[in-house]
């Protein structure tokens, strides 16, 4: 299913299930501005769904009114149920956040981070954030809170695979180190629900493989995890389902496999000589060729997007090579390539400028 923009996107699919974060007719405003421009989607318990989009679509502030940073301008935001605003005390002891930029106390090592941050969320319900406005309540004792590694502590660090940097000092830390410690952080309370914005921007591609096993053996576990991303890999390889955002919006929704085939295969190979033109060349499913000439050569794609996706390669190659045989031409290099979802993305991108 895609749907296009203006659409509602919570799907009829999702009707009926737990949906463990709704998000209806959401706009968000800054001043004259409008981040968000009528965003909706649901997301069931247990499963994994990715915001694609440009810089400055609205994904991560669409996340922090999920979040319960700050209220929505309109628009429904519920969250287990419950409004991330009113009910944040309850929310923040079921509710796991990855902010897109952590903030850490450079001094502290890694272990008294955990610690400190174990404290943090058992302390009290006001919000409490390491990313920029640090919030320490007033009771809080660090010194005394931070100078063990307890076994929970450890667990969250073998997890991320951070163990050996127990004793570092944060400011000492990759920047690809601090994410591992922000994802820690994340799940060490083993919440219900995970957002994460961008969660392996930084990585390496080991440490980027192992997060997605840490994400899906949480979601394997019942986790419901929302994820920001711009490694379209990272999406196809995580998330059940998607959106692309563009400007506030969302232009494209459903399951990879959905979102794909919106995007069209192409058909392209190369007949000897300069001199083929449009005419020259069948039109498969109603699509015209581009024709590009080079080397002593005419460079032939097709883009086909009618029809069932998974046939439609299958159905064209048939009059394609009859014609070829036809006039005893050959295909040279002839290539079938599926749709990804980058074309998705780029398709989005390209309609809406
Ligand atoms: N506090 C703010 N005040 C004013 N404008 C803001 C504020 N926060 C975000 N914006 C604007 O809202 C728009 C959406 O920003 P947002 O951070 O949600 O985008 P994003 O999709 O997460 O982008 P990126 O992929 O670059 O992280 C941007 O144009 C941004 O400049």
């Amino acid at each position: 299913m895609t749907l296009r923009q203006g659409v509602d996107a919570t799907g009829t699919e999702a009707a009926g299930l737990d949906n463990v974060i709704e998000v209806g007719g959401l706009r968000q405003r800054y001043g004259d501005f409008e981040a968000v421009r009528g965003v909706s989607f649901t997301v069931p318990r247990g499963e994994i769904f990715a915001l694609l989009g440009t810089n400055g679509a609205g994904k991560t502030t669409t996340m922090e009114v999920l979040e319960g940073f700050t209220p929505a301008t309109d628009g429904t935001v519920r969250v287990l149920g419950l409004d991330p605003i009113r009910h944040r005390r309850e929310l923040r002891l079921r509710v796991g956040i990855m902010l897109q930029e952590g903030g850490f106390l450079g001094d502290l090592t890694v272990a008294e981070t955990v610690d400190l941050w174990k404290g943090l969320s058992e302390d009290g319900g006001r919000p409490v954030t390491l990313s920029g406005t640090t919030t320490l309540p007033g009771s809080f004792n660090l010194m005394g809170r931070v100078r063990g590694v307890d076994r929970r502590t450890m667990g969250a660090l073998e997890l991320v695979g951070l163990e050996s940097k127990a004793r570092t000092k944060v400011r000492q830390l990759s920047g690809g180190q601090k994410r591992k410690l922000d994802l820690a952080l994340a799940v060490l309370s083993a919440p219900e629900v995970l957002f994460l914005d961008e969660p392996t921007t930084g990585m390496d591609p080991e440490a980027r493989r192992t997060t997605w096993k840490v994400i899906e053996n949480l979601r394997a576990g019942g986790t419901t995890v929302l994820l920001t991303t711009h490694y379209l890999e990272e999406a196809e390889r995580l998330a059940s389902r998607l959106a692309i955002m563009h400007e506030g919006r969302i232009h494209t929704y459903g399951t990879v496999e959905e979102v794909v085939a919106g995007s069209g295969d192409t058909v392209a190979f190369r007949l000897a000589g300069v001199t083929w033109s449009f005419g020259d060349l069948p039109s498969l499913d109603g699509t015209v060729p581009t024709l590009t000439y080079a080397g002593g050569g005419t460079e032939v794609t097709y883009t086909l997007t009618g029809g069932r996706a998974e046939a439609r390669a299958h159905a064209a190659l048939r009059p394609l090579l009859k014609w070829a045989d036809e006039r005893g031409e050959t295909l040279e290099r002839l290539a079938v390539r599926r749709g990804t979802l980058e074309d998705a993305f780029m398709r989005v991108v390209g309609e809406v400028r």
